[in-house]
C-alpha cells in the first residue's frame, strides 16, 4: 500500500558528470500516515556531504521507513525531502543507492548481478570488463563470479548487493541493517565496505541494531522514537552519555521502551 516503486535502487549510470551537488539530503517535518496510524512523525533529519550517520532506536520507531522514504520508495503524507534544495528528480535517484536487510539479488550470477547495473553505464566494453573484476575483487567475490546469487551465502549475498550498490558509485548509500544475519566476520567484512565507501566520498546513513557497528562506524548518531528524531549527536558525544532519557534507557539495554 505505501510502496510507490519496486526496483532495484540501482539503475545509475556510473562516472556521470555531476555537476550539480545533490547534498545536503534535508528532511522537514516528514509525516506518514497509513490506516490512521502516524508512523512517521514528524521526522527533522539532515544528511551532509562525507556524513556517516547511524540512525538507532527501539522496535517499531520508524528507522527503515525513514530510509525509504528518504530514498523515494515511499511518498510521504507530509513535510518535504529536498536534495540540496530540490526536490528529488531522475538524477537524484541514479546518484544514490539502498542495501537492504535481506539482499534484493537477480536469480542470474554473481557476475551477472554486477553486470546488470554496470550495462546500464555508458562504459566501453573493456571498461565495463574491467569494472566488473574490480567489483568482484572488492566484495571477494572473484571464486564465485560465475555462482547463481541465489546459491551464495548470506555473508557473500550482503557483499554482492553492497558492491552492486556501489557499482553506480552513488553519492548517497542508504543501508537498512545489512548485517542483521550475518556472523561477526560477514559483519565486519560489510563494515570494511561500508568504510570504503565513506572513504571514496560517499555518504552514508544506516540503520542497525548493532551498537558495536555503531560505535565502529558512526561519526555522527540520529536516535529514532515514535517516528521522531529524538536525538542527534556527532556519535563519541552520544556514546559517553546521550541527553534524553529514552536513549539512555535503549543504549542500556531496557526492553520496557
Ligand atoms: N507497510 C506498512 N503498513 C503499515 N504499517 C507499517 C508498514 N511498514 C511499517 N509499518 C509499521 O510502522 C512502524 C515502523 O516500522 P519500521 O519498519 O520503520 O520500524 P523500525 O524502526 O525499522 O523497526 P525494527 O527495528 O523492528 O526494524 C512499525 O510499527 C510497523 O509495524
Amino acid at each position: 500500500m505505501l510502496r510507490v516503486e519496486t526496483p532495484f535502487a540501482l539503475t545509475a549510470p556510473a562516472a556521470a558528470v555531476r555537476a550539480r551537488p545533490i547534498l545536503p539530503l534535508e528532511a522537514r517535518g516528514l509525516v506518514l500516515e497509513t490506516a490512521g496510524r502516524r508512523l512517521v512523525d514528524g521526522l527533522d533529519l539532515e544528511l551532509q556531504p562525507g556524513a556517516l550517520t547511524v540512525i538507532l532506536g527501539p522496535n517499531g520507531a520508524g528507522k527503515s521507513l525513514a530510509l525509504r522514504l528518504l530514498h523515494g520508495l515511499l511518498r510521504p503524507t507530509a513535510g518535504a525531502i529536498t536534495w540540496a534544495g530540490r526536490a528529488a528528480d531522475a538524477d537524484v535517484r541514479r546518484r544514490q543507492a539502498m542495501v537492504f536487510q535481506k539482499p534484493v539479488l537477480l536469480r542470474r550470477s554473481t557476475a551477472a548481478n554486477l553486470d546488470y547495473v554496470l550495462k546500464r553505464q555508458s562504459l566501453s566494453r573493456s571498461r565495463r570488463r574491467a569494472r566488473l573484476q574490480e567489483l568482484l575483487t572488492l566484495g571477494n567475490l572473484l571464486h564465485l563470479a560465475r555462482v547463481p546469487a541465489r546459491l551464495l551465502s548470506g555473508g557473500e549475498q550482503q557483499r554482492l548487493a553492497v558492491v552492486r550498490a556501489l557499482a553506480c558509485e552513488p553519492e548517497v548509500l542508504f543501508l537498512d541493517e545489512p548485517t542483521a544475519s550475518l556472523d561477526p566476520a560477514a559483519t565486519l567484512a560489510i563494515e570494511a565496505l561500508i568504510e570504503r565507501a565513506h572513504g571514496a566520498g560517499t555518504a552514508i546513513l544506516l540503520v542497525t541494531h548493532d551498537l558495536g557497528q555503531a560505535r565502529r562506524l558512526a561519526r555522527e548518531v540520529v536516535f529514532l522514537h515514535q517516528g521522531r528524531a529524538v536525538e542527534k549527536a556527532e556519535a563519541a558525544a552520544f556514546f559517553a552519555g546521550p541527553r534524553s532519557a529514552i536513549a539512555r534507557a535503549y543504549l542500556a539495554g531496557d526492553l520496557a521502551l
